[in-house]
């Protein structure tokens, strides 16, 4: 048997559905490769992982090769807190003049040109670089970053005090009201046929860890406090602000956001969510 390879985004985000992720009776080994989204999204495309969490935006633009894991996801409504424009002088100037954009990211940098386009009218210059605020800011007015290289560099500038900070999932919350999915759990086609038996199982798995972690939160708070820093306090709400269902209403969000994708031409196709169930094959 051919063994499951699951990605793992290498950020604290995602640990509600991971920490207790324990696949068991599995006709075939599962392996997971950790990895920041955007190397799983590209892995996930050239099919050297077979599913996971990876980028919404990544699901997007290969949508009729995935189907999509039912009710989960990483979301917020509003604010996310690992999300984050940093700024070294007003948004309308900054917008004016050049973005540098994580490396690691595609949801949240296409979310900030739908912003920037859409909602200001503007096209600022880009520049893709590696996520270090400082050598970011060095060539750039702005920066974005995501996962826990926002949250480092978050709290680092509230010592410094050096730039104004914007949250990005707030940013689209107050323009359209809507729920906004950064993370979605993908399965390749292939893998349906490939290993038809197992998915269900490993659905289940994801399942019950997130349902575990949110009933107690603790250990994974505790765990994030020795690993990454910060607070009990900062970790406890992050977890509670951030959502990982995928119901109707981060549906509706990201329904919102594949149309302007799909109107500025980031995303070449009109984007159907295929959602995988026991019921369904293929
Ligand atoms: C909430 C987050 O969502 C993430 C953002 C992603 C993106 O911008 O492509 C992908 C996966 C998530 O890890 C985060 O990174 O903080």
């Amino acid at each position: 048997m051919s063994t499951i390879r699951i990605g793992q985004i290498d950020y604290t985000n995602v640990w509600p559905i991971f920490y207790h992720f324990r696949p068991e009776q599995t006709l075939s080994p599962v392996e997971l490769v950790p990895a920041v989204p955007s190397t799983l999204n590209k892995a996930m495309k050239e099919g050297n992982i077979d599913m996971g969490p990876i980028s919404a935006f990544a699901y997007g633009v290969s949508s009729k090769d995935y189907v999509l894991f039912p009710d989960l996801s990483v979301s917020a409504y509003g604010a996310v807190n690992s999300i984050l424009l940093f700024l070294n002088k007003p948004l309308i100037e900054a917008l004016e003049g050049t973005i540098a954009l994580t490396t690691s990211s595609a949801t949240s940098i296409n979310l900030f040109k739908i912003i920037a386009k859409k909602r200001y009218g503007a096209q600022p210059n880009y520049i893709p670089m590696d996520p270090q605020l400082d050598r970011m800011m060095e060539n750039a007015d702005a920066a974005l970053l995501i996962g826990d290289h926002a949250i480092r560099a978050y709290w680092d500038n509230e010592q410094h005090g050096r730039y104004q900070v914007l949250d990005l999932g707030q940013m689209w919350q107050e323009w359209t009201g809507h729920w906004m999915t950064f993370a979605v759990w993908a399965v390749r086609k292939q893998a349906l046929v490939s290993h038809p038996s197992d998915i269900g199982r490993i659905v289940e798995a994801f399942e019950q860890s997130k349902q575990k972690s949110i009933h107690s939160p603790d250990p994974l708070i505790q765990t994030a406090v020795q690993r990454v820093g910060g607070t009990e306090q900062f970790w406890r709400h992050y977890f509670a602000n951030l959502n990982y269902d995928f119901g109707p209403r981060q549906q509706q969000g990201l329904q919102l956001y594949f149309k302007y994708a799909y109107e500025l031409g980031l995303i070449d196709h009109h984007v159907q969510l295929d959602i995988w169930s026991e019921n369904k094959v293929g």
